[in-house]
């Protein structure tokens, strides 16, 4: 069943359209919306939440139309705003339990809720401390905790991994995935990483430039796009051992692009590695590094160089 139900949606701002006829259908658990800077992610959530309008085009959430109940749609949707949004001199404390009232909790179930979210997202120890001097993943966490607090059906996570460095982003990336298997809410969470979603959405949409590329699961997804990156190195101290390993590996079939030391190979079937390894090793090099290649939205796109002199990490695209 899907949660959320989008037909023709068009937004378009005085300088800038920031979709174009979008319609896509997002089912229950974790969806992934994956976009370069600028694709339309923020802009689609508001529309959704009702905080702009859009210029044409339909939707509903969890059943509701966006025209007509938008006031029902917040009250069942948690959002987690993209930027920083704050206040540095309350605590984390103060802070959710002002939006656990807000969101009409009488005191006392507003507490507990406050306490029991913000245990459930591993912010409780420094709770009572001002905000303004948490780290940026402590304050991903209290954004969060906010987005939750008042119970929601789902919720919209607004690239929740901005600015964490890499174990922070893995720890938000669990913490998502534990809110809908611990809690059954599904959730709708925004990246310019297809990479890092990957392993914690069920489904993953793409859009690019306010317009629909894919919409799939992400099994089917990762299955069509799985690279693997190499690198070799030769033992003998030689410089082109990344051209002997893409000429060998050419002629095993294989369809190496090499990209400064690193070649990205295809995977072609459950053979694939075994054969990368193989005829590396036949040509006398040493294997530095065999491992999945984490996506970038480019390849998606069909546009390979776009990654060019970045490749490897995934992460800062
Ligand atoms: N209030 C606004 N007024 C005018 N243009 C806007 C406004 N909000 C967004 N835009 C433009 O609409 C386009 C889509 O922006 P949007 O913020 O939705 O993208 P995004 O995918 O969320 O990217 P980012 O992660 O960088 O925010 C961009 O070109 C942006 O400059």
């Amino acid at each position: 069943m899907s949660t959320i139900s989008i037909q023709g949606l068009t937004k378009r701002y005085p300088r800038v359209t920031a979709l174009e006829g979008l319609s896509v259908e997002v089912p229950e658990g974790v969806c992934g919306l994956v976009g370069a800077n600028g694709a339309g992610k923020s802009t689609l959530i508001k529309i959704l939440l009702g905080l702009t309008p859009a210029t044409s085009g339909t939707a509903t959430v969890l059943g509701d139309d966006i025209h007509t109940a938008a006031t029902a749609i917040r009250r069942n949707i948690g959002y987690m705003p993209e930027h920083d949004c704050l206040p540095p001199d309350a605590s984390a404390a103060e802070f959710v339990m002002h939006l656990a009232r807000m969101s009409g909790l009488p005191v006392d179930a507003a507490r507990q809720r406050t306490a029991d979210t913000l245990r459930h997202v591993g912010m409780y120890e420094e709770r009572y401390r001002p905000m303004g001097g948490y780290s940026t993943g402590m304050k991903q966490r209290v954004k969060l905790a906010q987005a939750l607090v008042h119970d929601p059906r789902m919720v919209f996570l607004d690239e929740p991994t901005n600015g964490l460095d890499p174990t922070g982003r893995d720890e938000m990336l669990d913490l998502i995935r534990k809110v809908h298997t611990r809690f059954g809410i599904s959730v709708l969470v925004t990246s310019h990483l297809l990479g890092e979603l990957e392993r914690t959405s069920d489904h993953v949409v793409v859009i690019d430039g306010g317009r629909l590329l894919r919409s799939e699961s992400t099994g089917n997804l990762t299955s069509q796009t799985h690279t693997l990156v190499l690198e070799v190195l030769d033992p003998a101290g030689g410089t082109d051992a990344t051209e002997t390993a893409r000429k060998a590996l050419a002629e095993r079939d294989l369809s190496p692009r090499a990209s400064g030391d690193l070649l990205y190979v295809p995977v072609t079937g459950p053979d694939t590695f075994d054969l990368i390894r193989d005829t590396v090793s036949a040509q006398g090099l040493g294997l530095v590094r065999l491992q999945r290649d984490r996506h970038r939205i480019a390849e998606i796109f069909g546009e390979p160089a776009a990654r060019e002199g970045s490749a490897g990490d995934g992460d800062d695209h």
